[in-house]
């Protein structure tokens, strides 16, 4: 542990940015950031919510955490710390400074009243130890457009499509926003836009696109009405046989099946392509029922959420459940001592309360695994099959399980 190193560990100092952002870049291998990209993270960074460790002058260690609303089952927009920029110098590694970093920031978290900690991994096996688990994930698809059809519904047609300025705010940049906000309530896993992240989707390095072209956008109108976009680039490949190059999907979102629909037909159809490249999408995202040969789109699936409750009780009651639930649950969490025991939960559709008991639980289960199943992507009944979810009444897995579920894919767009 971190006790043999004279190090400090303190909040983030505006003029200590850039120190800090490089041992952040050295500890991901080194390779310098566009300055667009190191510019954005400069305006992005929350410091008084960021850490770091020093060894006298030199930054060990960074930890940040953004202030933002996720989408939680039921619509409700509920405060999470996005914990962003970990990293460790090398020199440094395997002392505990990490978990010295998860042990502040987190009780940190609870004292800004956020229920909620996020993160997305750089590897899977660093933070099931500090309670987050694994809540929603990303579908991943190579589509072979030249083989795989999509049949669209009738009215599609009625969709027009135009090109657009993807960075132009009077054209098109705004109306994307716009699309984005609607979209944010209805699943679970958004965040809502914080001012300056919309530039996050707008960036556009060349030395970043391998090859490919700028970004390029598509707007979907209805009734005169922005109803949908698509954000891409186009990499040409020119074989022997003839053309045969890939469509990279970088973002797309529409208002209504039509508008989708039309969306998938305009990627799936571009000349010269013969492929469509998705990175990360949602699970359940409408296009792999409209294809013609599903095994011809190579769909795969990445863990990319990570949830932990920072208070279960406030974290639980202010999501709802599909089903009603009355359960009392055995918590255990060893690295945030003021979740572990027995909490009832009664809820439904409508609303939820959740609150400390002394009555016998009917599951018991770790933070971990609350924080799997919060948004609805992960099953109870699959943990339990897992022997990470103990039932202990007859009938609470089920009503659990149930009530737990979302009729929506939990999702989270882009990465922070
Ligand atoms: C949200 C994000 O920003 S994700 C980005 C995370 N950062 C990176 O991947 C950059 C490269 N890696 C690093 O900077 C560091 O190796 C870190 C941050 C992953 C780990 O930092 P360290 O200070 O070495 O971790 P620390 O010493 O506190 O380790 C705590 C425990 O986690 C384990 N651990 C640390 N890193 C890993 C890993 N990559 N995979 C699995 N276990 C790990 C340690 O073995 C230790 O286990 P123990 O308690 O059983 O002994």
């Amino acid at each position: 542990m971190a006790t043999d190193l004279a190090t400090e560990l303190r909040v983030l100092r505006p003029d200590e940015w850039d120190t800090w952002y490089d041992n952040l870049i050295r500890a991901f291998g080194g390779v310098p950031e566009p300055g667009e990209e190191r510019d954005l993270y400069r305006t992005l960074t929350e410091c008084g919510r960021s850490l770091g460790v020093w060894d006298g002058d030199m930054c060990v260690a960074t930890a940040g955490a953004f202030g933002f609303r996720v989408t939680v089952p039921g619509g409700a927009a509920v405060p999470a710390a996005g914990v962003t920029m970990v990293g460790v110098a090398a020199t440094h590694r395997r002392r505990g400074l990490l978990t010295s970093m998860m042990r502040r920031q987190l009780d940190d978290v609870r004292s800004w009243g956020e229920p909620l900690a996020l993160l997305t991994a750089s590897e899977p096996g660093i933070y099931g130890r500090f309670g987050y688990g694994a809540a929603s994930f990303q579908l991943r698809a190579d589509i072979d457009t030249g083989r795989a059809g999509l049949s669209v519904p009738a009215g599609t047609d009625g969709v027009r499509l135009r090109y657009a300025e993807p960075a132009d705010a009077a054209d098109a940049a705004d109306a994307c926003e716009a699309v984005y906000a609607r979209l944010v309530p209805g699943r679970p896993g958004m965040l809502a836009r914080r001012p300056g992240w919309e530039r996050l989707g707008l960036l556009d390095v060349e030395s970043l696109r391998g090859g490919a072209s700028p970004l390029q956008c598509v707007l979907a109108e209805r009734g005169g009405e922005v109803t949908g976009y698509a954000r891409y680039r186009v990499k040409p490949v020119w074989e022997d046989g003839g053309p045969e190059g890939t469509v990279e999907l970088a973002e797309l979102g529409a208002l209504d099946p039509l508008s989708d629909a039309a969306l998938w037909r305009f990627l799936f159809g571009i000349d010269l392509t013969s492929r469509l490249s998705l990175r990360n999408r949602p699970v359940d995202d409408a296009w792999q029922y409209l294809v013609s040969d599903i095994r011809r789109c190579r769909t795969r699936q990445r863990d990319s959420l990570y949830v932990r409750l920072v208070d279960v009780g406030a974290a639980l009651a202010a999501r709802t459940y599909q089903a009603p639930v009355d359960v009392v649950l055995e918590v255990e969490d060893a690295f945030c001592g003021w979740n572990a025991g027995r909490w009832r939960l009664s809820g439904d559709a409508k609303g939820a309360v959740c609150e400390r008991t002394s009555d016998a639980a009917g599951l018991a289960l770790s933070v971990r695994e609350l924080g799997a199943a919060y948004l609805g992507g992960v099953p109870l009944t699959a943990l339990a099959a897992a022997g990470r979810v103990r039932e202990l009444r007859g009938g609470a897995l089920a009503e659990a399980a149930v009530g737990f579920g979302s009729a929506v894919a939990p999702w989270l767009p882009h990465g922070f």
